[in-house]
């Protein structure tokens, strides 16, 4: 999948822009990223995005084998080259980690990385559960490091500017949604990471896209679940192959919103026999006076339609590739959803206040509501491998014995 992924940003940034983006010359004290893996999304997400970034280098990348370390870093004109993701951890020159490992190994590493201070990238799904999610920001906020959940989608312009459109409340409040991701079955391989239960497999931790989306336009709540539906993995019964959810979430002003979601990783061929053409990843929302569809809503650089339909079902069809209500003059058409993350990232670590920023609250109710729809289905939520680390319990027993303020006025 994320070599689909892969084909239609590079495809993409072939078409609308410079395929290697124009040469920008780095600053001298450019922010130095570390890639822990050499998983296919590393080029689109970080490697892509970096090339026109002028405050970053992607500066080292670990692999569990030296040979694919260094084979990748020379072909990617990578300086450093480790064997060991520890060994990456442990450079002092590295500033910003990039953790695109298996899902279930996203926890672990990503607290290896706060250990070591550096500013961390985890890719979705943050985590496998949201007591891992907790755990990590709590050390985060300890180590004061950026730590932020890749879903590069909520960074792109037009994602804001549909936001805006419901915020507005110009076609009354939203009644109903329905955001679906859904892939056609055979299209991911058999051995693929995503049918793997040990490795944090299953459609709703790959395309929690689709779970975050709703309260992500509605602005709003955590999710309360009232249904889910899980067809499970023929070959391993832990797994969700696809998820029907229903959810109500509370819009801004504390209004319910019925919200279903759909994913599905090996969608059903027609009639069992025919092919399907990939379908778009969709949001829908259906509002007191119109509809608003936001069509491609997770690579919306790629392409994507957001059609708003009036009360009198007069249609206008809107594209934001660049500006919006968040980045402004900030960006280019060409930027991918990837690049505008890329922007905020840097502007954080560097205490410049970003353009759009993924909070640590909307990462853990987003796992929270993960946790809440796996038990909801029956297949129960994913075990998780908290432990409170040597560190956050020596940091947590200093603040325990120092001195309570209030106690010490008075
Ligand atoms: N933001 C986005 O658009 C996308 C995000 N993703 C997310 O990125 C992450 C990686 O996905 P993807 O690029 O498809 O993954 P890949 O399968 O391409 O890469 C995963 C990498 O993890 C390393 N790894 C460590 N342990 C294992 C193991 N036991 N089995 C397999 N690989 C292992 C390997 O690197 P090495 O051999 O070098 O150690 C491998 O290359 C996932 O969390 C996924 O959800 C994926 C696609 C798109
Ligand atoms: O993050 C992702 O985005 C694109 C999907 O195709 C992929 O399965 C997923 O991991």
């Amino acid at each position: 999948m994320a070599l689909v992924t892969q084909m239609i940003t590079n495809l993409h940034q072939a078409l609308t822009g410079p395929y290697t983006p124009p040469p920008v010359k780095k600053e001298p004290n450019a922010l130095r990223f570390g890639l822990l893996s050499t998983a296919n999304i590393n080029r689109s997400s970080i490697l892509i995005p970096a090339a026109s970034h002028p405050s970053v280098i992607v500066d080292a990348v670990a692999s569990r084998q030296l040979d694919l370390a260094k084979s990748y870093a020379k072909r990617h004109s990578i300086p450093k080259a480790y064997g060991s993701y520890q060994q990456l951890l442990d450079d002092p020159e590295i500033d910003v980690v990039y953790v695109s490992l298996p899902n279930s190994l996203h926890y672990e590493w990503a607290k290896k990385a706060l250990l070591a201070d550096k500013h961390v990238l985890v890719e979705k799904p943050f985590t496998t559960t949201s007591s891992e999610a907790r755990d990590l920001f709590r050390l985060a906020d300890q180590k004061k490091k950026v730590l932020m959940e890749a879903y590069h989608n909520q960074f792109h312009p037009a994602s804001h500017v549909v936001q805006e459109i419901i915020a507005s409340g110009k076609l009354g409040r939203v009644i109903k949604t329905t955001s679906s991701m859904v892939v056609p079955n055979l299209a991911i391989p058999a051995n693929d990471i995503r049918w793997n239960y040990e490795l944090g497999g299953g459609s709703i931790l790959d395309e929690g896209y689709a779970v975050s989306a709703p309260r992500f336009f509605l602005q709003g709540l955590r999710p309360e679940i009232v249904s889910a539906c899980a067809r499970s993995f023929k070959k391993d019964g832990r797994l969700d192959e696809a998820m029907e959810v229903d959810m109500n979430v509370k819009d801004r002003d504390s209004r319910n919103v019925e919200c279903r979601v759909m994913t599905d990783l090996a969608r059903p061929y027609v009639a069992g026999i025919i092919p399907r053409f990939w379908e778009s990843p969709v949001f829908e929302a259906t509002c007191e006076k119109g509809k608003i569809t936001f069509t491609n809503f997770i690579m919306p650089h790629v392409f994507h339609s957001i059609q708003v339909t009036d009360e009198n079902g007069k249609t206008e069809t809107i594209k934001a590739y660049e500006g919006g209500p968040k980045w402004k003059n900030t960006g280019e058409s060409w930027w991918s959803t990837y690049r505008y993350q890329m922007e905020a990232l840097v502007d954080k670590i560097r205490g410049k206040e970003p353009a759009h920023w993924l909070e640590g609250e909307d990462t853990i109710a987003e796992m929270d509501t993960v946790d809440a729809i796996l038990e909801k289905s029956g297949l129960g939520k994913r075990v998780g491998k908290v432990q409170p680390s040597e560190e956050t319990v020596r940091i947590e027993g200093e603040m325990l014995r120092r001195p309570d303020p209030v106690a010490v006025a008075a």
